[in-house]
């Protein structure tokens, strides 16, 4: 039976219209001749949109946003618009309203990848980063701007629920993989209030999942370790804002943030999960061909599993793998993402081809 597979594209801004294309173009190299088929529909959003009328994301793009089996997006953020208004009103205000409390971000590093590390071992671990609440919540203001006694507060906010849900899904992935371990990254000898709620809430949780190795990290401290000894993190559980940082630290020690895919996902599937790549819109290489657009491509392959085809997920990984091994046995310089002998289209080319 033929199913169809319902897919909201958001392009959004800068090197985000030159990896979608490629992304689509092996996920369908990745569906042909299954019983699968994909339906897309292009979303105009970001800078352009925001230039031209003034709007972000309206109500009624989120209702229809609502309607699709998931979202794949690129990245939002542009130069001519003021900063955040695109990040907060755009991607912050989907991942909050879709109730994305998973922002999942796997790091692996791929054989004979550059890495800045000197010995980096084996790296395969996955950040279980909080996605709707923390510093990004939005609760804070500014008083007295521009003045010399203005104020500006920027809470984090970390609830019982929140914090309980995402460290739930965090357990339940640690026990599903091979090392069954678990580390939570916070900052508990300052954020005393914040950190003694996750703290607590991993503790009981882990009562539960006697198989599961637990420890814990303080943030600054997890940034040593993530270059001294990566080997050490299989499931990582943690707040906004530590997550989002974190996980740029680990795109570049995996050979480079162009590889790191991410999936922002609402594990009830009341409202559809977004999967896009961790790094930004890139204004610096933007229009150039320049992008590694396999990040795009992981997180089409983390689409694809999360979404109950696991196989073509497969298919997908092992593409990249494949195409990996080949730049990784080329002269060097296209191993990673910093200097790519291949254009954005050609990679994309070369992942799909392998797909038959
Ligand atoms: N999810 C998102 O939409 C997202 C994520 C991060 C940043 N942003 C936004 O993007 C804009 C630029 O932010 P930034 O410069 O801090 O971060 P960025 O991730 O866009 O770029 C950081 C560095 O990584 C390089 N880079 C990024 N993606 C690459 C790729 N696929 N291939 C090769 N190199 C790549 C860039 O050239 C740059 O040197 C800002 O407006 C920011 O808010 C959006
Ligand atoms: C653009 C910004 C809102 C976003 C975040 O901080 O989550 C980005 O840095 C990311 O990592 O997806
Ligand atoms: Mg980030």
């Amino acid at each position: 039976m033929t199913q169809t597979l319902n897919l909201a594209v958001i392009p959004g801004d800068g090197i985000g219209q030159e990896v979608v294309p490629e992304g689509l173009k092996v996920l369908s190299a990745a569906l042909a001749g299954s019983e699968v088929t994909v339906a897309t529909t292009s979303f105009d959003l970001g800078a352009a949109r925001w230039h031209r009328t003034g709007e972000t994301l309206t109500d009624a793009d989120l209702e229809s946003l609502k309607t699709f089996d998931a979202i794949l997006l690129g990245a939002v953020g542009d130069p001519s618009v003021p900063s955040g208004v695109l990040e907060r009103g755009l991607l912050l205000r989907l991942r909050f309203e879709l109730d994305q409390y998973v922002n999942l971000r796997p790091s692996l590093l791929y054989p004979g990848v550059p890495t800045p590390l000197a010995a980096p071992g084996a790296i395969d671990f996955v950040v279980v980063r909080e996605g709707t609440e923390g510093l990004y919540a939005g609760n804070g203001g500014t008083v007295r701007e521009g003045t010399p006694h203005e104020i500006a507060t920027e809470v984090s906010v970390n609830t019982a629920f929140g914090v309980e849900r995402v460290v739930r899904y965090a357990f339940a992935k640690a026990a599903a993989r091979p090392a069954h371990h678990l580390t939570l990254v916070h900052k508990t000898n300052v954020l005393v209030n914040a950190g003694g709620l996750w703290k607590r809430t991993v503790d009981r949780i882990a009562q539960e999942y006697p198989q599961v190795r637990v420890d814990y990290s303080h943030v600054d401290a997890a940034t040593i370790y993530m270059v001294t000894d990566p080997g050490r993190f299989d499931v990582i559980v943690t707040d906004n804002l530590f997550g989002d940082i974190l996980t740029d630290e680990a795109g570049a020690i995996t050979g480079g943030i162009g590889l790191a895919a991410s999936g922002n996902i609402n594990p009830e599937g009341a409202y559809p999960s977004m999967f896009e790549p961790v790094h930004g819109s890139a204004p610096d290489i933007a229009g150039r061909g320049l992008a590694d657009p396999t990040a795009t491509i992981a997180s089409v392959a983390l689409m694809l599993d999360h979404l109950g085809y696991a196989r073509e997920a497969r298919r997908v990984q092992d593409a990249i793998s494949q195409d990996m091994a080949e730049r990784a046995a080329g002269d060097g310089t296209d191993a990673g993402t910093s200097v790519l002998r291949r254009s954005t289209a050609a990679i994309g080319d070369a992942i799909a081809q392998r797909l038959g």
